[in-house]
């Protein structure tokens, strides 16, 4: 029996099996046999190179953000409004075979933004281009879920259901449990709250379940069966994701109206132009990216060429600032100057442990160089943190 047709025959025994109590055990095992045959589903066929022909772009720009969707939902139509880039869009099912890359220009950083292929119910099984769009998918910062404004709302659920049959997590963060396997002293099992859905019996059996005799589990909070999974597998994606609602030129003003309010949601139509920009705000929004302008001493900082960081990748401490100009300034550097808002006053002397935040400007004071003499209009100690305004951009920052 195939690994499909087993998980298949499992699915059907839990739907069988009442909820109670008596069941919980036996309920909890299967569903980690399932998750043991879907990340043996995800391991590439031996011989293969793993990825797909034409789904192997290579990343650039700032951060990477996926199209994902039913076909013929528009995602082709987007690509090529953000973009600019042509991507093929016809109303037939299918029109686009491959990963399409298109590039945003937006707040002065660079985001790669990825057509796919549509993807269908069973993609998580292999269906269609299921797999390579969903590996694709995982490659991102963010997934736009594209779906029909005038179709079932279900199909949010079913594409849901797909990318977390294959570990992505959309809009979660890693379930707070602390997990380690160990060599020997046998498994202990701590909470620091009061648990309401697993408890030790049940725990013991999932780490039975995938061989683990010796490991310390600390619940950190009221997790599920399926999050103490997630934390065994370790190999869950958790990734941001907005709901884009598009052709809303078809539907009526008070469905519009009810998609628009749905969490993490953007309505828009490509036909007419609509809420694009409200897209790309949120769009940016979601990504968390920070733009740190460097400033040389006497000198006025660029305020088209931001450094950029993210907290989710890399960091963006004054440590991780300094990594990204270049490797070997870290050991130069004797502290540095924030004006922005992380800082308390203007400039403020920070040191490397300090986190920057979106539109700070940084000047980095070596060893043995002297540092400026604050002279200038960021000197003046205000103690309200501020954000650098457009109007100061323009200005000269004369120090
Ligand atoms: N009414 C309406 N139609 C749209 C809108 N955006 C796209 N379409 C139409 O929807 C159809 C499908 O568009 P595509 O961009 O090819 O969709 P896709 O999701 O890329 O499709 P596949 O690549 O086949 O998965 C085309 O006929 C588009 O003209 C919109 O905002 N409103
Ligand atoms: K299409
Ligand atoms: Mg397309």
């Amino acid at each position: 029996m195939g690994i499909i047709e087993r998980i298949k025959e499992i699915e059907a025994e839990m739907a069988r099996t009442q909820k109670n109590k008596a069941t919980e055990y036996h309920l909890g095992q299967l569903k980690a046999k399932i998750a043991k045959l879907r990340t043996q589903l995800l391991e590439p066929p031996k011989g293969s190179s793993g990825g797909g022909e034409g789904f192997e772009v290579t990343k650039f720009g700032h951060g990477r953000v996926a199209l994902i969707g039913f076909p013929s939902v528009g995602k082709s139509t987007l690509l090529t409004m953000l973009t600019g880039t042509h991507s093929e869009a016809a109303s037939y099912e299918f029109t686009t075979l491959t990963c399409i890359p298109g590039i945003i220009h937006y707040n002065d950083t660079k985001i790669q933004l990825l057509d796919l292929p549509g993807i269908i119910e069973g993609a998580s099984e292999g269906k269609g281009r299921g797999r390579q769009v969903i590996a694709v998918a995982k490659s991102s910062d963010l997934v736009l879920m594209v779906l029909d404004a005038s179709k079932s709302e279900g199909h949010r659920q079913i594409l849901t259901k797909e990318l977390e049959a294959v570990g992505l997590r959309l809009n979660k963060r890693p379930p707070q449990i602390y997990f380690k396997k160990k060599k020997t002293g046998g498994i202990s099992f701590n909470s620091t709250l009061p648990l309401t859905h697993v408890d030790e019996k049940l725990c013991y059996q999932i780490l039975h379940e995938y061989k683990i005799h010796n490991a310390e589990v600390l619940f950190r909070e009221d997790a599920t069966v399926d999050d103490l999974i997630d934390v065994i597998e370790g190999n869950r994606k958790y990734i941001k994701c907005v709901y884009v609602y598009n052709k809303i030129d078809v539907i009526g003003i008070d469905d519009v109206d009810k998609l628009a309010r749905q969490p993490n949601s953007v309505v828009i139509s490509c036909n007419l132009k609509l809420n694009l920009d409200r897209l790309l705000s949120k769009m940016w929004e979601e990504m968390g990216l920070v733009r740190v302008y460097t400033k040389p001493q006497g000198q006025q900082p660029d305020f088209s060429d931001p450094v950029v960081l993210s907290a989710d990748r890399g960091g963006c401490t004054v440590e991780d600032f300094c990594n990204h100009i270049h490797r070997s300034l870290l050991k130069d550097v004797k502290y540095v100057l924030v004006w922005g808002t992380s800082a308390r006053h203007y400039p403020q002397h920070c040191g490397l442990a300090q986190s920057l935040q979106d539109e700070d400007v940084v000047q980095i004071v070596k060893k043995k160089e002297k540092e400026e003499g604050g002279r200038g209009r960021f000197k003046s100690h205000s103690t309200a943190p501020a954000r650098i305004s457009d109007r100061e951009k323009k200005a000269p920052l004369k120090t």
